[in-house]
């Protein structure tokens, strides 16, 4: 039998992990296994290669993915879903195994819709993926990002200085709340949140009344902000657009600073994470979840359960509906948020 594995979205550590995962116990099941290429990309343009025990191996560690992936949305080709489809059959591909976020899986919910075998895997720095406590690559962002805020704490209190770090997070704050807690930062601004940052202006004053001076500030990509009480809250974007036609994020710390330096006085610092949060090796925990991710994916093929995607629930992995995932984003609950608060005085 013939199963074929693709990854798609942003890329993160834990890919290649996964993929390792699956062709290990595919070849316990006796299944022949095919890398597309660049996502959905490879069965619209029939660009795959055999994946072995051998072309696998020592790809564990590795950051990034060896199948490379892209942004392309099939349904928004010309005849994208027939060319699918058409290659599934020509290739005699019995079963998918979609590695993705929201986007990519919400692709693989509409395919299987159409009748088409898939099976999803769960990935995303974001962890913003619903049906799943958490996605891979989550836990390695954290760690950078933590790394990142406790290196500024140092700096910034020699200084006496406000920084801001800008985190990744294109609809929800997990990582900047996360990375928030763990470093110790005294405001958090996320997606879920419209950011004011005429109240956070004030919250800096008054922590420097109290003594404390020196501030750290993160603030995740997606967060709109807020200039003046006439203006609606934006997001801050690039100005280009990515792959899949939406705005590209970044430059909302820099915004923050300078308003923090214009309303305070204090001097402030920025220091934008961007892809280094995403690039490299993953945490140990990461390598066991891709890993248990893949073997079980591989497990659902053998047993016929389609239309479902390898999730985490509590410590076990189970098997969720791909229409569930995907239903609505899953961000950071007020409960949660509550708890970073509390140290932020
Ligand atoms: N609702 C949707 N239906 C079908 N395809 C989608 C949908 N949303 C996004 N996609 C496709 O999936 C791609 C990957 O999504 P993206 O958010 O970039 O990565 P991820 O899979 O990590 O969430 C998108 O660029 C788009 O081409
Ligand atoms: O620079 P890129 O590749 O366009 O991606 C930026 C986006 O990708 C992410 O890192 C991850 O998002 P996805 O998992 O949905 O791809 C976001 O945090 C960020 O907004
Ligand atoms: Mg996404």
């Amino acid at each position: 039998m013939k199963v074929a594995v693709l990854t798609g979205g942003g890329d993160c550590p834990g890919l290649n992990a996964v993929i390792r995962a699956i062709v290990r116990r595919a070849s316990e099941h006796g299944f022949e296994m095919m890398g597309l290429r660049d996502g959905w990309k490879g069965l619209l343009d029939d660009n795959h290669f055999r994946l072995t025990r051998e072309t696998t191996s020592g790809i564990l560690h590795r950051g990034g993915t060896i199948l490379g992936t892209s942004r392309v949305n099939p349904f928004k080709v010309e005849n994208g879903l027939e060319r699918v489809k058409r290659a599934i059959e020509r290739n005699g591909i019995h079963a998918v195994i979609a590695i993705g976020g929201e986007g990519t899986l919400s692709a693989a919910t509409r395919m299987s819709q159409e009748g088409l075998r898939i099976v999803g895997v769960p990935k995303t720095i974001d962890n913003d993926l619903n049906g799943t406590d958490f996605t891979f690559g989550f836990d390695t962002a954290v760690h950078i990002a933590t790394e990142a805020v406790d290196r500024l704490h140092s700096t910034a209190e020699s200084h006496k200085r406000v920084i801001v770090c800008e985190v990744m997070g294109r609809h929800v704050g997990w990582i900047a709340t996360y990375a928030g807690i763990a470093g110790g930062a005294d405001v958090i601004l996320v997606p879920e949140i419209p950011a004011d940052l005429e109240a956070v202006a004030q919250h800096l004053v008054r922590r420097n009344a109290g003594g404390r001076t020196f501030s750290i500030v993160v603030v995740a990509e997606g967060t709109r902000i807020k200039l003046s009480a006439e203006q609606n809250e934006q997001l801050v974007t690039t100005g280009a657009l990515d792959e899949a036609g939406r705005p590209r994020l970044g430059g909302v710390g820099n915004i923050v600073a300078a308003e923090i330096e214009r309303r305070t006085g204090f001097e402030t610092r920025v220091s934008v994470l961007g892809h280094i949060q995403r690039g490299g090796a993953p945490t140990a925990h990461d390598r066991v979840l891709a890993t248990r991710f893949g073997v079980h994916a591989c497990d659902m093929v053998a047993r016929g359960e389609f239309g479902k995607m390898a999730a985490l629930r509590g410590n076990e992995i189970v098997s969720e509906e791909l229409a569930e995932a995907t239903r609505e984003l899953k961000r950071v609950p007020e409960e949660f948020f509550k708890v970073a608060q509390v140290f932020f005085g």
